[in-house]
């Protein structure tokens, strides 16, 4: 099922939202919106993507704007805290966004900074969520096999609920989950699910103990709970960074999920310094709610993204659903 290229563009607004701290390199999260029959949807791949990845994300937006929703497990959705690589002086201030949350997944590894500094980080967020608290990790494959394992050992003594992607391919996830396995400390696939080819290709080869499972890069609630159904592994839903519109998204995925054991990746609406609803799909209480959003056209015109960004999203989608119209 794939609506005309007229059905996605009448409706379709792009917004420039504003980050309260850089985070992947970005400091303002760009987004297309449409609407379709059962409520707004979002398209918003990384800019970087090409388009073959970015159709994918599509196909997501799609299925979620214009199928309805499936059956529902739950009504709220317990969320993690999503910690930036940022100076620990400045832990506490962005963990006080995410009120009542036991859980905080600390961004490792990144770009010109050491394992130093991710020492300190996870330290004041362990500081912060106190013994009971639980902490992940996310090196985004940014590190490895050798250097995986010292940080991991640098890392473990703050109790470590899992590490993600610490390294880049499967092979060498298998190869860090081998050596980090006494221990005790899983590891999770994200972009070795994500942006594979077959996603369910890391849990065959045994390189993972849990899956990151996110609804718009893998083409949508359904085919994620395809994959879902497919694996035996627990899974942890995340968003793509997404504004509250590809949040609800997430959020109708992991309620539609049977058994979802690990508080999931969808608090990062209060990461954004603006959003385009009114009522954000914020954590409040450690959860946030399973519903649908509307869109204020007041902030949609406030976060308008500049003439030459709409420009360059629309074409964007345009290849993209060429492409979608070329794969049915
Ligand atoms: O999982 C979370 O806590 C939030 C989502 C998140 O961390 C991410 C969202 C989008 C892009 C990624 O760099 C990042 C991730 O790798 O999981
Ligand atoms: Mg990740």
């Amino acid at each position: 099922m794939l609506p005309s290229l007229p059905e996605l563009t009448g409706s379709a607004r792009v917004v420039s939202l504003p980050l309260r701290q850089p985070f992947r390199g970005i400091t303002s999260r760009e987004a297309l919106l449409f609407e379709g029959p059962q409520g707004w949807t979002e398209f918003s791949p990384f800019v970087e993507y090409d388009d073959t990845e970015a159709a994918s994300w599509l196909e997501g937006a799609i299925d979620f704007g214009w199928l309805a929703a499936p059956a529902v497990f739950r009504s709220r959705i317990r969320v993690n805290a999503t910690l930036p690589a940022v100076e620990p002086g400045a832990v506490a201030g962005v963990l006080d966004a995410f009120p009542g949350c036991r859980t905080v997944k600390v961004k490792v590894a990144q770009l010109g900074q050491v394992l130093a500094d991710d020492v300190a980080r996870v330290a004041a967020a362990r500081d912060y969520v106190g013994v009971e608290g639980r902490i992940r990790i996310d090196a985004n494959g940014g590190w490895n096999v050798d250097e995986a394992e010292h940080a991991v050992h640098a890392l473990a003594g703050f109790d470590l609920e899992y590490v993600e992607q610490p390294c880049a391919s499967v092979e060498e996830l298998a190869d860090i989950r081998q050596r980090v396995k006494y221990m005790g400390i899983p590891v999770a696939a994200d972009e070795s699910v994500r942006k594979a080819s077959d996603p369910l290709e890391v849990a065959r080869a045994g390189a993972a103990d849990l899956l990151v499972i996110k609804a718009q890069p893998l083409g949508g609630i359904r085919a994620s709970l395809d994959i879902v159904a497919a694996t035996k592994l627990p899974v942890v839903v995340s968003s793509a960074l997404d504004t509250s519109v590809g949040i609800s998204m997430g959020a109708y995925l992991a309620a539609g999920i049977p058994e979802l054991d690990y508080d999931c990746g969808l608090g990062t609406a209060a990461l954004l310094a603006g959003d385009v609803t009114s009522s954000p799909l914020i954590p409040v209480d450690g959860s946030i709610e399973v519903r649908r959003v509307e869109v204020d056209a007041a902030l949609l015109d406030r976060y308008a993204a500049p003439v030459d960004r709409t420009e360059w999203w629309l074409e964007r989608l345009e290849r993209c659903h060429a492409l979608l119209a070329g794969r049915t």
